[in-house]
């Protein structure tokens, strides 16, 4: 079964994918939100779609896995474990006491894959591959769970970072449909809202 619709169906099946009316962390509004942080919760399902983070990052060449805090670690932890690499991880500012870092772990000339869960503007991404450049790391590629295409590719891409995604927010919403697990009304207007009716 293809990536989307494994993932529309757990993300449906444990209520990580929540239509509404919600603020993102680049302030932006947004009428769906995928919460990842709820799969651990169900070890079935965190087991699965690590195995499809896993398949994704078999297209980077990498010395270090690095997650993005907090959700980040998360699924940078399990993708570690599964591939045998190194972990590291990056804190969303410079921390006020014990050693002062912002940088967590091994990375110095070493070449990083940026883990997170979910990209959207690519805002959280693009200061984690400042902050591993600023600690000696070289940061190649990017990988998430779900990419919204709302810009984090192209501000990535301007950076030498190349992001790879499991599947995109649209490719589970077209699989969520055709599964009958949300109505095609719904969808439809997400898509009106985030992408100007474009399905992709
Ligand atoms: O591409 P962006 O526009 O930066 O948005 C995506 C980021 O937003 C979420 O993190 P959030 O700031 O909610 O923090 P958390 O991981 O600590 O929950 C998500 O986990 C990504 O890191
Ligand atoms: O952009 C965000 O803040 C965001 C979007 C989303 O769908 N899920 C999430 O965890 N964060």
């Amino acid at each position: 079964m293809e990536a989307e619709k494994v993932l529309a169906r757990l993300l449906v099946k444990t209520g990580a994918l929540q239509l509404g009316e919600f603020k993102l962390t680049s302030g932006l509004q947004s009428p769906i939100y995928i919460d990842l942080r709820r799969l651990p919760s169900y070890p079935d399902a965190f087991r699965t779609v690590l195995a499809l983070l896993y398949t994704t990052s078999l297209e980077a060449d990498h010395d270090v896995v690095v997650g993005v805090a907090t959700a980040g670690i998360v699924w940078a932890t399990g993708l570690a474990l599964y591939s045998g690499k190194p972990m590291a991880y990056v804190r969303s500012g410079r921390k006020q006491h014990g050693l002062g870092r912002q940088v967590e772990g091994l990375v110095e000339e070493k070449r990083v894959l940026v883990v997170d869960d979910v990209a959207t503007t690519g805002g959280s991404l693009a200061a984690a591959v400042e902050a591993l450049r600023s600690a000696g790391a070289q940061p190649r590629y990017a990988l998430v769970i779900v990419d919204r295409e709302q810009g984090a590719r192209e501000r990535l891409q301007a950076m030498g970072v190349e992001l790879l995604r499991v599947a995109t927010l649209r490719g589970i919403l077209r699989a969520a449909v055709e599964e009958g697990l949300v109505a095609r009304e719904d969808a439809q207007k997400v898509i009106d809202q985030l992408y100007g009716g474009e399905w992709g």
